[in-house]
């Protein structure tokens, strides 16, 4: 998607996410997210379960206090904590600031505190107009800033969190221009207009309750577009859809994106739904960016075991030395590779490194990589072919797609794709000992 808009609008989101919670104790978790989004760009924040994605959103959208960094949108400093302010001004001028805590920590606790469990999905229209008549300036004291959710120009569509269940269709998309001062003609005709352009133009007056899971996704996603968000967050925006409702939804998602001209992040487990939206993904593990690239290179090269197997390969970690990569052992001290290539020596003893041989020469320390479809299994040893080959034990097996997934142990613990014909011939069962072949030429090795 990338180079796709005309319109950008202002210098993007510049943050640095630091969210700390019971950092050192058993259970802590600690958020280091550097984010940088430019006007236009769609990221996607990619990540197992815990991973921190849902709190880098929440950090954004100011429903999560930070404990350190900064967040910068469109050059305006929208939560910077004491901390932050004091180091990068004792940098400048080399001293400590001291004085009061801002009051933005006690701003910080009453939100969090009215707003249980710090979810937006909690928060009612009431509370927002409450708000709104309470509102107060940015805190800001000694460097330190800090702006309220309801004043940052922040688009939010969260998964848990879809639409104000009392409000009709329409009703709840004005709301977003209503709070932001137009009359309520004005909004309801924004309202109106935007929900024609998500195809939903005949559903105004329905309650969410009455719509569709999917038109509820699509009446959200307007309600976000409709204030003319600086920045758009979207937390598992498909998540909730049935096959084929998530994707014509994601089409039309990407249609949007395409015409949102500040920066875009979305969360998401899919890797369909990362590829297809964003023009960049940053894969976040515990807490922090463990891979980050547009969709070609993090699918084609990944770092992790999680990214590998989200995008369906086999992934080791060693070292290159020419055509070959010694791979590290695993915990449980697998056996080498039994034969390398046509030509090579067994290695049989399990002291022997575990290696493959790849087809372009590298040095140093690696990654080895190759898809379940680049195996093949046989009943006995090939001969003659110049392969990567070792005895294997099936371990299990499962449909996948048109295929069956075959889970290969013993030293080379791999995934591999075989058609039933194939699975039929070789009468493949959990425990059953095979042959495996990879071509070197299959495998991609990079450095690591
Ligand atoms: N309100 C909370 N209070 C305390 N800890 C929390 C809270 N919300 C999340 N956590 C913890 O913070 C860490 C990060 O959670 P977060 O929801 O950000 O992860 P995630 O990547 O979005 O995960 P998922 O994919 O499961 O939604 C986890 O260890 C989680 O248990």
């Amino acid at each position: 998607m990338s180079g796709r808009r005309a319109n950008k609008s202002g210098t993007g989101l510049d943050a640095h996410l630091v969210v700390e919670r019971g950092a050192g104790e058993p259970g802590g978790f600690r958020l280091d997210l550097p984010l940088r989004v430019a006007p236009g760009e769609t990221v996607a924040l990619l990540g197992p379960n815990g991973a921190g994605k849902t709190t880098a959103l929440r950090a954004l959208a100011g429903l999560e206090a930070l404990s350190g960094g900064q967040i910068i949108l469109n050059g305006e400093i929208l939560d910077r904590p004491k901390a932050s302010a004091g180091r990068s001004r004792a940098a400048r001028s080399g001293s400590q600031i001291d004085g009061p805590q801002p009051r933005r920590s006690l701003r910080a606790v009453n939100w969090h505190r009215n707003n249980p469990d710090t979810a937006v999905r909690h928060t009612r229209p009431e509370e927002f107009e409450q708000r709104d008549s309470e509102r107060v300036p940015p805190l800001e004291q000694h460097g330190a800033r800090w702006v309220p959710p309801e004043d940052r120009r922040i688009g939010v569509v969260f998964q848990d969190y879809l639409l104000f269940p009392h409000l009709s269709a329409i009703d709840n998309v004005a709301f977003g221009p209503r709070r932001r001062g137009s009359g309520r003609a004005e909004a309801r005709a924004l309202a109106a207009d935007w929900l024609d352009r998500v195809g939903l133009g005949d559903f105004g007056k329905r309650r969410p309750r009455q719509l569709s899971g999917g038109q509820a996704q699509r009446v959200a996603l307007a309600r976000a577009l409709a204030t003319d968000p600086a920045l758009l967050l979207l937390d598992e925006p498909l998540a909730a859809l049935d096959a084929r409702t998530r994707l014509d939804t994601r089409a039309e998602l990407h249609r949007h994106l395409t015409g949102h001209t500040g920066p875009a992040i979305v969360v998401t487990h899919d890797p369909v739904d990362a590829l297809m939206l964003a023009d960049r993904l940053i894969v976040v593990e515990d807490g922090r960016a463990v891979q980050e690239g547009d969709a070609e290179s993090v699918t084609a090269r990944p770092r992790t075991d999680y990214i590998a197997r989200l995008v369906g390969l086999n992934l080791y970690r060693g070292r290159a030395e020419g055509h070959r990569v010694l791979l590290d052992r695993t915990a449980d001290g697998s056996a080498s590779v039994t034969r390398f290539d046509a030509g090579d020596e067994p290695a049989e003893s399990p002291e022997d490194a575990v290696a493959l041989v790849v087809s372009d020469p590298l040095e140093g320390p690696a990654f080895a990589a190759f898809p379940p479809s680049a195996v093949a299994l046989y009943p006995s040893r090939p001969e003659g072919s110049p392969r990567n080959t070792w005895r294997a034990t099936v371990s299990g097996v499962h449909r996948h797609g048109d295929n069956l997934r075959v889970q290969l142990d013993g030293p080379l613990k791999a995934a591999a794709d075989v058609t039933p014909a194939a699975a039929a011939q070789l009468g493949l069962e959990p425990g059953q000992t095979v042959w495996a072949a990879v071509k070197a030429t299959e495998i991609t090795a990079y450095p690591a």
